[in-house]
């Protein structure tokens, strides 16, 4: 067995006279979320693609749980669970028969037992016997997830899972995935354009752009944990001061330039900072979060800006 739940091994894609992927490479170890992010047209859908059988490489070769794709198709294609596209649910079945359906249509057919598991792993006990038709869409995703693990994968791929998602939907699934990766040790790949997302939910990410890596780095717990930097702009050089030597009596790290002070620290903290300022009667103008780092290195390795 390989280390690894999936290993992309030097891998192009040319589509006629047009090079759509070159020479990708990377790896994904069990329990991990590994977030694929690039601009429309870097070739995300292609790889995935790839990765799911639905196309074929020009070169290179994909391992999914130490199986290749290319000489043992079969083993390596019945290791994962995706979503590439929407899910495709009949809305006028019930959640429960939508599973059984596609479950008698799966190689290796669950049983009840285990079609009970995976409905309370994607929390829809309370409504898989309603129709599917009267599903949220986010309810409908958990669905699609479900069907999408019917055969055990060891490795979950999403496209854009979060599209049309709100903001309650989009928590859930996040809560919902870590979960999947942690208890069983699923490795989860998810291409998305929404870098806040990513940043929120992956252990790493890798960035491409025109078919090529242009970057993979992990991202740092304590960034998904809403570590901020925040600007604070205050009236003038005295508030400036005095704002500063009361944030340093706080135990705050910060900088001043002008009329900003600038220091790191958690989102939660940002309204607690601004009260104390304020009860202490200094004249706060402005408060800015910056950007986050993941958008940051992002737009300054794609050239790419984001809406
Ligand atoms: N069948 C095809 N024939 C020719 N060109 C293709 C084909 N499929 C994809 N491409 C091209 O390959 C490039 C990568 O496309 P791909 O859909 O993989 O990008 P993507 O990163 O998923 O972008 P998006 O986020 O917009 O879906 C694009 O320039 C696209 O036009």
């Amino acid at each position: 067995m390989s280390e690894y739940a999936v290993e992309v091994s030097h891998v192009s894609k040319r589509i006629g006279t047009k090079s759509i992927i070159q020479d990708l490479s990377f790896t994904v170890s069990p329990g991990e979320i590994y977030g694929f992010l690039g601009p429309n047209g870097a070739g995300k859908t292609t790889t995935i693609r790839m990765m799911v059988g639905l196309i074929s490489m020009s070169s290179g070769d994909i391992r999914i749980g130490g199986r290749s794709i290319r000489s043992d198709r079969k083993g390596a294609l019945s290791q994962v669970g995706a979503i590439v596209e929407n899910p495709e649910l009949y809305r006028y079945m019930t959640g429960r028969q939508n599973l059984l359906q596609f479950a008698r249509m799966s190689m290796q057919a669950p049983d009840k037992s285990e079609i009970e598991r995976i409905i309370q792993l994607v929390d829809l006990q309370e409504s898989i016997d309603r129709r599917v038709r009267n599903y949220s869409l986010g309810m409908r995703q958990r669905l699609g997830i479900a069907q999408a693990l019917l055969h055990r994968p060891s490795v979950l791929i999403l496209d854009e899972p979060t599209n049309g998602l709100d903001p309650a939907g989009i928590r859930q699934l996040r809560d919902y995935l870590r979960e999947l990766a942690r208890q069983e040790g699923m490795a989860i790949i998810i291409s998305s354009h929404l870098l806040a997302e990513i940043e929120l939910i992956c252990d790493r990410v890798i960035i491409i752009q025109q078919g090529r890596v242009v970057a993979e780095q992990p991202l740092k717990q304590e960034d998904a944990d809403g570590q901020v930097t925040v600007d604070l702009e205050v009236e003038d050089a005295a508030e400036l001061e005095k704002a500063a030597s009361l944030l340093r009596g706080r135990g705050h790290m910060c900088h001043t330039d002008r009329a900003t002070i600038t220091l790191d620290t958690n989102r939660n903290e940002i309204p607690r900072i601004v009260e104390y300022l304020v009860h202490h009667q200094v004249g706060l103008l402005q408060v800015f979060m910056r950007k986050n780092r993941l958008e940051e290195l992002y737009l300054k390795l794609t050239g790419e800006a984001q809406s």
